[in-house]
């Protein structure tokens, strides 16, 4: 069945599970099943889960106890690092400092945010200065000992779960499965650990984790906090669909420059998180996208008489530009 015949599906009311058990032995014929419930699931409703996806426990584990440690500092120690003041995206976004739903009263959570860095670099590499280039070096919290460790033992866990999506996502939309190699050699994802803090004020559609929203770059991969419940997706029929954790899982979920260059066959959907469990909150999203010059347009796969190309081309670079001046300058006027 060819990609555009696969649209008709209707709206879905639980996000798909797929395991990846496999994948590092996988046979041609095995990596093909996993690419086509892989375009199921971004087809349908474009967020699914992943398990054996080979991420450590022990990574997990550690840079929880990092976060819950750095995250009950003072609130005058965490601003030391305030994103803001830096002038670079990384560093501490506060309590309320984003509000990405216009109209809601800001955004229940803080997060600190990290880009590309080796734990133990010696020389540098195009990650590296791609990094500087575009978003400027880590900052790191001179406490808690062991914070900088974690996050990148983390971040380079993740950051193979999705060297190994990338294929997948290829095969997925009828591409070559190295189709992305030559595109993703110098960009690397942002990782921004999120704390929700148990939510006291007036608890309503406007006060909320993190207001609806879909996210700019390909694909997001997500570890949430087992047994709290707060992710929501919103469904081809404009329902919410819970994303409950599942034990041992990342989600995973489409974004905006996937979206464009499958003329939105792949759906970036809305989603928020909505923390009324009166319990604090850990997630850790890591945004996976391309080489700033790659030029993002439909694909021809995507593209028919019914379906015409619904994006004109734009750089990965110039089109995540916009996307985060629109978000930033947006929220100037709010206290970041
Ligand atoms: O915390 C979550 O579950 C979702 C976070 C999210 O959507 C984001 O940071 O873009
Ligand atoms: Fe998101």
């Amino acid at each position: 069945m060819s990609l555009l015949e696969t649209i008709t599906i209707g709206a879905i009311d639980r996000i798909p599970l797929i395991d990846f058990g496999n994948l590092l032995t996988a046979t041609p014929e095995e990596k093909h099943s996993l690419a086509l419930q892989i375009r199921e699931a971004c087809v349908s409703v474009g967020f699914f889960y992943v398990k054996n996806h080979g991420l450590p426990a022990k990574c997990v584990d550690d840079l929880l106890v990092a976060l819950n440690e750095y995250f009950s500092l003072p609130e005058e120690t965490k601003l030391k690092l305030r994103w803001r003041t830096l002038e670079n995206f990384k560093g501490y976004k506060p309590l309320l400092g984003a509000n990405v739903e216009p109209g809601n009263r800001g955004d229940l959570h803080e997060g600190f945010e990290i880009g590309w860095e080796q734990l133990n670099a010696s020389t540098d590499d195009d990650k590296t200065a791609h990094a500087r280039v575009t978003c400027g070096e880590n900052v790191w919290p001179s406490e808690p000992a062991g914070f900088r460790e974690a996050m990148l033992n983390y971040y380079h866990a993740v950051f193979a779960v999705g060297e190994a999506l990338y294929p997948l996502f290829a095969l997925a939309l009828d591409l070559p499965e190295t189709y992305f190699d030559d595109k993703t050699r110098r960009s690397a994802p942002i990782m921004r650990p999120l704390h929700y803090p148990p939510q006291d004020g007036p608890v309503d559609d406007r006060a909320v984790g993190i207001g609806a929203h879909t996210d700019f770059e390909c694909f997001t991969i997500l570890w949430q906090q087992p047994e709290i419940l707060a992710l929501q997706v919103l469904n081809s029929e404009k329902q919410w669909v819970g994303a409950p954790p599942i034990d041992g899982t990342l989600v995973v979920n489409i974004g905006d420059e996937f979206a464009r260059l499958s003329n939105d066959v792949f759906k970036s959907a809305v989603h928020r998180a909505v923390n009324r469990t009166g319990i604090r909150r850990y997630s850790i999203p890591m945004f996976f996208g391309m080489d700033p010059d790659v030029l993002i347009e439909p694909i021809p796969s995507c593209v028919d008489k019914e379906r015409p190309a619904k994006y004109k081309p734009i750089t990965a670079g110039e089109y995540l530009d916009q996307r985060l001046k629109a978000m930033y300058y947006k929220q100037m006027s709010n206290h970041m």
